[in-house]
């Protein structure tokens, strides 16, 4: 039994190493999510969150260090696994939501589901649960265009809790909301997470969400601290 759902070890990363333009981003990171918590990520903009938050998910590679996701050390793991990986155990929420402007709500949920081999039924009713847990159950018919910011957020939170996984990262998951939406938008996010059981790691510049999370950890100079 492992209750470790992510963990980064000695993370290095340096944009345009050896050449006058190199930036040292990640000096050295160690961070773990246990299984069911939720961990806020605080930095200065440009400290590097996002390159952080790509490596966690397999986006992008470290330098030095390795990355653990459910138990399994990934750093040196081929393209295909590390793309199924995250297609099965890495959900990523981002400012925007960027769903298909073509598909409705619940499409947009499914897609992910039947790409990963899930029934068209079991996925629609995956969907229809997901969407009633952020409390948008009526809207699932409609299309992004036709939904407000905050409720396309939330259905770019069910589109990736969908597949279940066991980490969620989140850049600014808010951040593009007025400060009432993102607040309801947040309170719909801890639902799915904690009703889904799984870990999240949440940049935010917002000090009042993150007060509302497990933990808080601060990356700055490279390096992770304790909040
Ligand atoms: N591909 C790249 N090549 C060179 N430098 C890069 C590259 N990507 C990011 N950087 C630099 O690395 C640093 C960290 O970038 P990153 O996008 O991770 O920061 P961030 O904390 O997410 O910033 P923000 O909060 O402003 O979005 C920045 O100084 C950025 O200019």
């Amino acid at each position: 039994m492992n209750d470790v759902a992510l963990r980064l070890t000695g993370v290095t990363k340096t944009y345009n190493a050896g050449s006058p333009a190199a930036v040292e981003v990640l000096r050295g990171v160690d961070v773990s999510l246990a299984k069911g918590e939720i961990v806020a990520l605080v930095a200065p903009s440009g400290a590097g969150k996002s390159t952080l938050l790509h490596i966690a998910g397999l986006l992008d590679t470290p330098d030095d260090g390795t990355v653990e996701i459910a138990g399994t050390d990934l750093t040196g793991a081929p393209d295909r696994r590390r793309t199924l990986v995250r297609r099965d155990e890495v959900g990523f929420v981002y400012q925007f939501h960027h769903l298909l402007p073509e598909f409705s709500a619940q499409e947009n949920i499914v897609l992910p589901q039947l790409a990963a081999g899930i029934a068209r039924s079991d996925a629609d009713a995956r969907a229809r649960e997901l969407l009633e847990i952020v409390g948008i159950g009526t809207r699932a018919h409609h299309r992004p265009a036709a939904l407000s910011g905050g409720e396309q957020q939330r259905v770019a939170f069910c589109r990736a809790l969908a597949n279940r996984p066991s980490v969620l990262l989140a850049d600014e998951p808010t951040g593009n909301l007025d400060p009432a939406t993102s607040d309801t938008v947040f309170d719909a996010l801890m639902a799915l997470v904690r009703e889904t059981g799984l870990s999240a790691l949440i940049a935010t510049h917002n000090m009042d969400l993150a007060a509302r999370m497990d933990r808080r950890i601060r990356l700055d100079q490279g390096k992770l601290t304790a909040l």
